[in-house]
């Protein structure tokens, strides 16, 4: 093999963000290549949880003022401002990425009143099609324009593109800058989903008008931890989201019957914060404030780089086709191979200690978080799929039987 174990192991010692793996809890002799779905627990997390628990148990009602429940949507948002370019007072943390989504998109039609047409990518995750589908519906009015090329796509009805940075099927990223600059070239707004990028690439939203994403993925905020949204300066205090609930009212203790808008970024908070999940969040934010983005993307590629190399010397003869980009400028923290047996594939992978995931119709996801992911678990999980393949062992018929969750 032209990359050997050894090797791998040199490139490790070498890491500059080795010393990051012991900040988190992993299971022993597994190799985790799922944490593009769900991130792995920060040892924090479970003292941090259990502090707010604490605060609840001794403080009651007074943990909103004393223990700062109530300000945990800006002070959170605040922390991850800089993972993905943005400043302080642009981002709140709150919600789901679905909810996330309407805040955006409504705001972005409200701000180009008279463009009647919403344009989504047929890659985007469909929970935001879906969000964008009722939108569409409840509002009355609007067209949803699929995309093959956004160039035919664009034209002068068109209110706003919403986009996923890097597509979480075949990991592939866009150029956002320059996706950007042709949105709003032809006068529309740019939204972007970050799932798939905050926190494995150096993301930066600043000429963005909004973005989006959720925080379980490769932030490792724990499952279910809120998501976030982003606007762009230039839009608050202008731009007015749907979703009018108490939190982004201008004063919610003056309880006026009526909505009065706030200024800021506290226009697009809906409600009460999920406070608990706020904890696990905030002690992997304690993490992310000691980590240089440059040196994760860095690392994400070498990554990325590294299993494609492997996989396909070693599985060359077993029907695996690449998905992904082989540009590493275009692709994101995940590597994605087709074969047609890609679920039991992925099942007998599992049994042997290798966590990837399966995306309908036949594709095999590996997901690398630099944070955690050594470049000798990329070779072992090489090694892994190659045995599943080449012995077949995804045959066996327990492969086969669908899970729920996939
Ligand atoms: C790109 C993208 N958007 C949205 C979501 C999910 O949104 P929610 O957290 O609302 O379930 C996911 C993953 O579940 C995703 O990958
Ligand atoms: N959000 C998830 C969930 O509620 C259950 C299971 C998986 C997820 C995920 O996040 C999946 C992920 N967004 C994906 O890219 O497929």
């Amino acid at each position: 093999m032209t990359i050997s174990r050894a090797d791998c192991v040199a490139l490790d010692a070498d890491d500059p963000l080795k010393h990051l793996r012991d900040e988190f809890v992993l299971p022993e002799g597994k190799i985790y290549l799922a944490g593009n779905s769900l991130g792995a627990m920060p040892k924090a997390a479970a003292a941090a949880t259990a502090r707010v628990v604490e605060e609840w148990s001794g403080q009651l009602v007074g943990g909103w003022n004393a223990s700062g429940w109530y300000g945990l949507p800006l002070t959170t948002g605040d922390r991850l401002a800089p993972l993905i370019g943005a400043g302080p007072g642009q981002v709140a943390v709150g919600d789901s990425t679905s909810i996330a989504v309407v805040k955006a998109v409504s705001a972005a039609l409200g701000l180009r009143p008279e463009r009647r047409v919403i344009i989504s990518d047929l890659a985007n995750f469909p929970t935001d099609r879906y969000m964008v589908q009722g939108l569409a519906k409840a509002l009355g009015g609007y067209e949803i324009r699929d995309i093959g090329t956004l160039d035919d796509a664009l034209a002068d009805d068109v209110a706003c593109v919403l986009l996923s940075e890097v597509d979480y099927r075949t990991g592939d990223r866009y150029d956002t800058a320059e996706v950007t600059a042709r949105v709003q070239a032809a006068g529309a707004l740019m939204i972007w989903d970050l799932c798939h990028s905050a926190g494995a690439l150096q993301v930066d939203v600043s000429q963005a008008d909004f973005a989006v994403g959720c925080t379980y993925k490769y932030l490792n905020g724990g499952p279910g931890s809120p998501a976030f949204v982003y606007v762009n300066p230039r839009h608050l205090g202008q731009a007015e989201q749907l979703l009018t609930g108490w939190y982004s009212h201008a004063e919610p203790f003056a309880f006026e019957p009526d909505h009065r808008p706030a200024e800021g970024i506290r226009r697009f908070l809906v409600s009460t914060p999920h406070v608990l999940s706020y904890a696990p969040l905030n002690a992997a934010l304690d993490i992310w404030e000691r980590v240089d983005l440059a040196q994760v993307r860095a690392k994400s590629v070498a990554l990325t780089s590294l299993f494609i190399e492997v996989a396909e010397e070693l599985c060359a003869p077993y029907g695996l086709t690449l998905v992904s980009s082989r540009d590493p400028e275009r692709r994101g923290s995940q590597v994605s191979f087709s074969h047609p047996d890609g679920y039991p594939v992925i099942r007998a992978l599992a049994d042997r200690g290798v966590h990837g995931d399966f995306r309908a119709p036949d594709i095999l996801r590996f997901g690398f978080a630099p944070l955690y992911i050594r470049f000798a678990d990329v070779h072992d999980a090489a090694v892994s799929l190659a045995e599943v393949l080449g012995e077949e062992l995804w045959r066996d018929e327990r492969y086969q039987r669908r899970l729920a969750v996939t």
